[in-house]
């Protein structure tokens, strides 16, 4: 099963489906090969603008025409797209949900449904997607290999056992809003300290950028490296000890956590 030969179809053409299909034009997928529906129409009228893709507010003629959909609408939104899905024969269905289980999906779209659950996060928007996938019951080697190749199209992909998948929810599904705030609080201390907000907001986020590719180019543990920041008597270690005094690296901790226990929460739901 090649990517290019597939008829991709999307469930929702909201912010993630948008960023997806972004990726997925990059890297050289035929814009006839994609389509979505999408039942809000400001929103289908953006996408055929962005991606000249055929957009309707009839799942069902989706399904018709694809071969694999991407279920992307939120979690509480799933029932409604399926019971307007019409047949759904033995496609592949790709859920970018949070905390939906495949079991779930399963129930859903039909017993013997072939299943694959992602998650991705929002910086698929720029192709730097750091991406969890793993297969429901009936998926095939092929069909986790299919998802991995369309979500590798949008940053990085890697296989995870389905009972993490919440972990890597809270964590990189999440993880985008956790640093921005980062971003902006970090730019603020320098326009406090005199810097413009322009340059205080681009020195900030290649900041993180920077220290992201050293924790990953170096393999290094991330102790190591902000070791190799702190001067003896210099200017990071007191920073760094604001930064314990206001417990910072705790509450990051438990953000995560925080963020996991939820996707496992909705899981239940479903
Ligand atoms: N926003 C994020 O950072 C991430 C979101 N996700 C998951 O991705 C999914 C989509 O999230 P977003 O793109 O942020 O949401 P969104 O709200 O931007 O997009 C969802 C779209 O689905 C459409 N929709 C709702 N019901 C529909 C139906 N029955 N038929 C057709 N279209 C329908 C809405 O009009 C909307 O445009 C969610 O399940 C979320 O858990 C996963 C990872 C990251
Ligand atoms: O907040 C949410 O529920 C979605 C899933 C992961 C990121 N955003």
């Amino acid at each position: 099963m090649k990517l290019n030969e597939q008829k991709i179809g999307f469930l929702g053409a909201g912010k993630m489906a948008s960023a997806i299909i972004r990726g997925l034009l990059k890297s050289g997928i035929s814009k006839e090969n994609i389509c979505a529906g999408e039942k809000y129409e400001p929103s289908a009228e953006v996408a055929r603008k962005d991606f000249g893709i055929f957009v309707t507010a009839d799942n069902a003629e989706i399904v018709k025409r694809s071969d694999v959909l991407i279920i992307a609408v939120k979690p509480k939104d799933i029932a409604e797209a399926l019971s307007t899905a019409g047949p759904t024969g033995q496609k592949l269905f790709i859920s970018i949900a949070a905390g939906v289980t495949t079991a779930s999906l399963e129930e859903m779209i039909g017993k013997d449904a072939r299943v694959v659950r992602v998650m991705p996060n929002i910086c698929a928007t720029v192709l730097e997607s750091a991406t969890g996938i793993c297969p429901g019951k009936n998926a095939s080697k092929e069909d986790v290999a299919l998802a991995k190749e369309i979500f590798s199209t949008v940053g990085v992909a890697m296989e995870i056992s389905e009972d993490l998948l919440d972990a890597v929810t809270g964590l990189s599904g999440s993880g985008p809003a956790y640093i921005f705030p980062v971003i902006e609080a970090m730019a603020d201390g320098a326009v406090y300290a005199g810097l413009d907000r322009k340059t205080a907001m681009i020195l900030a986020a290649q900041t993180v950028i920077g220290a992201a590719k050293m924790v990953i180019e170096t393999g290094d543990h991330p102790a190591v490296l902000k070791d190799m920041v702190c001067s003896p008597a210099g200017t990071t270690i007191v920073g760094i000890q604001t930064l314990e005094e206001y417990s910072v690296r705790a509450a990051f901790m438990n953000a995560v956590i925080d963020g996991a226990e939820k996707s496992k929460e909705i899981g239940k739901k479903k």
